[in-house]
């Protein structure tokens, strides 16, 4: 299923990969299992800080709590109300990074409910740490410009988890910060 949105996404952008290179951005997978318990105040606690994701795709189940908010630019953040049997896609940092900041991670945070616990489970499908990600070729020549520059998605990793999250912060290290 990944591999399938991710090259819809790709086709979208004008980029045609051969399966082989779709997969190389998708094969290793992770899951995180988060379980938020009852808060009594969660106005004073933070549930998960605001971030982007690391992976390529995030796809994320959810049970029927709520408290997963989207940034949206200029309009704040928005709820992502759970919906019986759907799955939340996320665009990560290395979908932004391959397609030369056209698809833009989503920032999220969560927030902890006072009557119920929650429970979460993403799953990341992101490249392999010697994989190199950078612009997808043929989209810094349509788009005039190089927003980010190649590197090891392990080189990414070490620095994503380098530093508490402050937002999408976390894409300053490749990007090109005068460009061209
Ligand atoms: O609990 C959620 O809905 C999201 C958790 C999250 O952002 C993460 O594990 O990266
Ligand atoms: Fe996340």
């Amino acid at each position: 299923m990944v591999h399938a949105i991710l090259s819809t996404l790709l086709r979208g952008l004008g980029v045609e990969l051969d399966e082989s290179a779709v997969t190389q951005y998708v094969e290793a997978r992770g899951v995180n299992m988060n379980y938020y318990p009852i808060c009594p105040r969660p106005d004073l606690t933070v549930g998960v800080g605001r971030h982007s994701d690391l992976a390529t795709l995030t796809i994320l189940l959810q049970d029927d709590v709520g408290g997963l908010f989207v940034k949206v630019e200029d309009n704040g953040w928005i709820e992502i109300p759970p919906v019986e049997g759907a799955l939340v896609i996320n665009v990560g940092d290395t979908l932004e990074i391959l397609s030369n900041g056209r698809y833009k991670s989503a920032e999220h945070r969560v927030i902890a409910n006072s009557t119920k616990a929650r429970v979460s489970v993403p799953l990341f499908a992101s490249p392999r740490s010697q994989t190199m990600i950078g612009p997808l070729p043929g989209l810094p020549e349509k788009d005039g410009k190089t927003v980010y520059r190649k590197v090891k998605f392990g080189e990414y990793t070490a620095n994503y988890f380098g530093a508490t999250h402050q937002g999408k912060k976390t894409l300053d290290f490749a990007k090109i910060t005068n460009e061209k």
